[in-house]
């Protein structure tokens, strides 16, 4: 599924309104039904309390539509005009007259903290207030109202987005923001969903299609491209019958240090369950009888020092190296490090201690291999481009990096995002259960498997991040989020490929 900007979904609603020939106001219509619809669906006509708060743009417009319909149907509606300024949308007008002419409780005008209405803690709060149209930050009694609503336990059911929130701008103020129960989007989700300063306004959301005009959005380049089931069957690569192992390629994993040759282990146990058909583990001294009793699919070589790396060698051609998990950062691995990189034409995956090592050796950046797959928590990643300014910039910073050192980064988080040159694309797998120490180091294994078999830089680091996650999200519904442990999320690798091709339908919409 596509993210586009503000910008492009009000460019695709003149679209809509050209090609369909429909007036705004209908497409408006069309847009507070499919919420209505959503919510009757959901409260079969319970006589809880609903307090719609609309502004005076089209978003109040929608949250007038919804009013209405609620209104008709018989609940029990009490609707707030938030009068912040007196140049009302026509669409607005428009549904304000209609309200006018559904009810004899006509709309409430809110001018200011006295008209701030009680409300209960069971009551039901549609926020209608700002929308995508949102140009500068709430302030006075407005960000007071935000406040209040935000204090008041209700459900919060915001809108096409939280108000106070932008769909791809940084956030001025974290006080001015409703934080919504659920959100109720329209034709697709914003950035500002997927990324944690912002997202943690947005706990839940669901993306109702309105109908936009499918040819705009099937052109247009979005900001963003969400990669969720149906992206992910589209770029497995289905095994060979006639394949042997060589087919699937020979994973060299560089990993481990004393106290820290787990995370050997669990890469090493990741590239295979992700289908490589051989993985070499390469380890300081000590890790060679964990690695040899723990994986013993795996063949291990080690380094000639017991308890950390100092000079890698390997007599075979690795279609794929994973290196830094735990490897820690001696002098000497430093020095390992620029050697392996210098002239090497290997994919890799480039992972923690590695990561922090270029960050402290900035000279090893001119030989960082081309479309290597970088994979950053965000203390690595601030190592790697500096620090950000928020999250926008972080992006920006990023894209720079990953152009000008031609690799792919994985920016590791709730929603993961995978960053190559200018293209963003943020996985939907993966839950809370997934922070748990080791995660990664399995992260790191799938991909590097994943390049192994042939999968170019690009299909890895994402497809791997959808699988990891799937893995993860399987992990923790037999355990729950507690429980879930790094090597549960390797034993369920075998599960998320086998939900790939689960009957169940596809999530994305069709215009993905
Ligand atoms: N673009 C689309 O495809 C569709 C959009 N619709 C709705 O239209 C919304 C966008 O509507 P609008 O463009 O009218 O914008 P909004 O309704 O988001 O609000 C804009 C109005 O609020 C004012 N405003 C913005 N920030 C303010 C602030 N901090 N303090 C006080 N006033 C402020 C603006 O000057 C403007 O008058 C969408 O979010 C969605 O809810 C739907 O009706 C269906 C179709
Ligand atoms: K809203």
């Amino acid at each position: 599924m596509k993210i586009f900007s503000a910008e492009q979904l009000y460019e695709a609603d003149k679209t809509t309104l050209e090609k369909q020939e429909i007036t705004s106001e209908a497409l408006m219509e069309r847009a507070g039904t499919k919420i209505f619809n959503w919510l009757q669906k959901r409260m079969q006509g319970a006589p809880v309390k609903f307090h719609i708060f609309c502004g005076i743009g089209n978003n109040g417009g929608d949250g007038l539509v919804v009013g209405r319909l609620l209104i008709e149907h018989g609940y029990n509606v009490h609707v707030y005009v938030v009068n912040c300024s007196d140049k009302r949308s026509k669409n607005f007008l428009i549904n304000y007259d209609k309200i006018k002419n559904a009810t004899k409780k006509w709309p409430s005008l809110m001018k200011g903290e006295d008209d701030f209405p009680q409300i209960n803690p069971d009551d039901i709060i549609v926020d209608a207030i700002f929308g995508i149209g949102l140009n500068r930050c709430p302030s006075g009694w407005v960000k007071n109202l935000i406040q209040y609503l935000n204090r008041s336990q209700a459900f919060i059911l915001a809108i096409d987005i939280p108000s106070g929130l932008s769909a791809n701008a940084p956030l001025e103020d974290m006080e001015a923001v409703i934080k919504a129960n659920h959100t109720l989007t329209f034709q697709t989700p914003k950035l500002s969903f997927f990324l944690p300063e912002t997202g943690v306004f947005v706990s839940n959301f669901d993306v109702l299609d309105i109908g936009l005009d499918l040819e705009y959005l099937q052109k247009t380049e979005p900001l963003a491209q969400i990669i969720s089931k149906a992206e992910a069957q589209r770029f497995y690569r289905t095994r060979e019958k006639f394949g042997h192992k060589g087919t699937y390629g020979h994973t060299l994993i560089i990993a481990g240090s004393y106290g820290k040759i787990g995370a050997a282990v669990l890469a090493s146990t990741a590239a295979f369950r992700i289908g490589a058909g051989m993985v070499t583990a390469f380890v300081p001294k000590c890790g060679y009888s964990i690695l040899q009793s723990t994986v013993p699919e795996a063949m291990v070589l080690t380094d000639k020092e017991e308890e950390f790396l100092s000079e890698i060698t390997y007599d075979f051609e690795p279609s794929a190296i994973g290196i830094g998990m735990g490897i820690g950062k001696n002098e000497a691995t430093v020095s390992a490090l620029e050697k392996l990189f210098k002239n090497n034409k290997t994919p890799f995956v480039i992972d923690a201690d590695a990561l922090n090592i270029i960050s402290e050796n900035r000279e090893l950046l001119k030989s960082l291999p081309k479309n290597s797959v970088l994979t950053p928590h965000p203390g690595e990643l601030k190592g790697l481009v500096g620090k950000w300014k928020n999250d926008y910039d972080k992006l920006e910073k990023v894209k720079k990096f990953s152009k000008k050192h031609g690799v792919v980064v994985i920016i590791k988080g709730a929603y993961t995002i995978t960053v190559f040159n200018d293209k963003l694309y943020i996985n939907s797998s993966g839950n809370p259960g997934m922070a748990t120490a080791g995660s990664g180091d399995s992260l790191s294994g799938v991909v590097a498997g994943l390049l192994s078999q042939g999968y170019d830089a690009l299909l890895a680091a994402v497809f791997g991040v959808y699988i990891h996650g799937r893995a993860g999200d399987i992990a923790a519904e037999l355990m729950g989020y507690e429980a879930t442990m790094a090597s549960d999320i390797i034993g369920n690798l075998s599960e998320a490929y086998l939900d790939l091709f689960s009957k169940e339908e596809p999530q994305s919409e069709p215009m993905a």
